[in-house]
């Protein structure tokens, strides 16, 4: 993989293409996460800490990633009063991390805005999660709306409130980046190469096609994770970006 390869047409992602590759780190140990990011070696440039590894250590590993010159993505996908997402996010931001998720409620939004004034800390608001679909919805009891409805709703009070970026399905990212416009991010998980299970992804794409519809960044975790060859998968993905 050359550290060359870069994307210079999109705005926001400009320079290495390979950040536009987002690997989740869903695994249980820094141990294993330690190993698993040695093993990706220069494919990998940014990194996702979800719950399963951010509870198991991972805030003190993800110092560790930044110290070796990695993005950190931290998935907390925080919602709470005002007060607590402000300090929460305060606190968060001291840490250095690239990215940071709250939940798409307005109060929310406008907390973790305020908690991470001053520090270059981008919150990305997760609209309706990619597991989900309309009867998904139904069933957490929305009255009946299509998830895409409410993905639009969601990223209009998110670009109302300044939020630096969206999370949603790549199903969405043109109609959303119609709301948003060019000078925010859109970063999609739910992303599938080819012939990969979906298991609990219900709005899924290819990476290629994830890009085409204007993706800024593509979550990618098991079909990284669990590959036999991570490296390989990872390489194999941030091709197909740089083709699409
Ligand atoms: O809507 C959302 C928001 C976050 N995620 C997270 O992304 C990864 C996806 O992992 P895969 O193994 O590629 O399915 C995972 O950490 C989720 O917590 C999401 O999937 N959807």
């Amino acid at each position: 993989m050359s550290a060359a390869m870069s994307l210079p047409t999109n705005p926001i992602s400009a320079g290495d293409i390979r950040d536009r590759l987002i690997i989740g780190l869903d695994v249980p140990s820094v141990e294993e996460a330690r190993a698993l990011v040695t093993r990706i070696g220069d494919a990998g440039t940014f990194y996702k800490i979800g719950y399963q590894l951010g509870y198991a250590g991972g805030l003190e590993f993800a110092r560790e990633l930044i110290g070796q010159g990695k993005k950190v993505f931290l998935d907390l996908k925080l919602h709470d009063i005002g007060n607590t997402v402000e300090e929460g996010v305060r606190s968060i931001a001291r840490m250095g991390m690239t990215f940071l998720t709250v939940h798409a409620y307005p109060q929310t939004m406008r907390a973790a805005m305020a908690g991470k004034a001053g520090s270059d800390l981008k919150i990305l608001a997760v609209t309706v999660l990619t597991s989900y679909d309309d009867s998904d919805l139904v069933e957490a009891g929305y009255a009946p709306v299509p998830a895409a409805e409410l993905v639009a709703r969601r990223a209009e009070q998110a670009r109302d409130i300044g939020i630096d970026g969206i999370v949603c399905a790549a199903t969405e990212a043109q109609r959303v980046r119609s709301i948003v416009g060019r000078n925010r991010l859109i970063v999609t998980p739910g992303i599938r190469p080819a012939g990969a299970e979906a298991g609990d992804q219900k709005r899924v794409v290819t990476p290629a096609e994830g890009i085409r519809l204007g993706a800024n960044h593509l979550v990618v975790g098991r079909p990284i994770v669990k590959a036999a060859d991570p490296r390989s998968a990872a390489e194999a993905i941030v091709r197909e970006i740089a083709d699409a």
